[in-house]
């Protein structure tokens, strides 16, 4: 524990050139110079990800697991994130099923509640201004 280095997302914003690339992926940062010119979906679209997070691009596409093996090969530490950065995002983790459908349904959850609670509240509301108003007509 505590043996790999540690980048911030500032740390890894530094390597952004062809010849030092670095790319986050699910918190891990890797060193892609040296795979740029050998990436089978072209050197534009990991340039685009260049010293920044790379994660939601790279599991867009589904890798193979190949693909994450060279990942391996690549890597140079762990990211720190600090108060203050953007959240890991939520994508499916690596060890996931290959279908990548899944991965709305926690918005989809969080939306049905939120439906549910306003509809509680409208309720409640309604209930009171009945009794209100027939109070007042006694
Ligand atoms: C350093 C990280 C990356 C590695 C190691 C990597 C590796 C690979 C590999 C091995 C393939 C061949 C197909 C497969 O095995 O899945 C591939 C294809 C592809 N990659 Fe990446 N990739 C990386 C990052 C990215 C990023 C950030 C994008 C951005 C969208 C991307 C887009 C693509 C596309 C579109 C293909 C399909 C190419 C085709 O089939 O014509 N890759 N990648």
């Amino acid at each position: 524990m505590g043996e790999s280095k540690e980048f911030t997302l500032q740390e890894v914003a530094e390597h952004n050139t062809k010849k030092d690339l670095y790319m986050v992926i699910h918190d891990k940062v890797y060193n892609v110079s040296s795979f740029l010119s050998e990436h089978p979906g072209g050197e534009e679209v990991i340039l685009d990800v260049a010293g920044q997070d790379g994660t939601e691009a790279f599991e867009d596409v589904g890798h193979s697991d190949e693909a994450r093996e060279i990942l391996d090969g690549m890597l140079v530490g762990d990211l720190k994130r600090l108060p203050g950065d953007p959240a890991a995002p939520r994508t499916a983790a690596p060890t996931a099923s290959s279908s990548s459908s899944g991965s709305s349904s926690s918005f989809g959850v969080g939306l049905y509640a939120f439906i549910l609670l306003g509809g509680a509240v409208a309720y409640g509301a309604y209930q009171y201004l009945q009794t209100s108003n027939a109070a007042q007509q006694q």
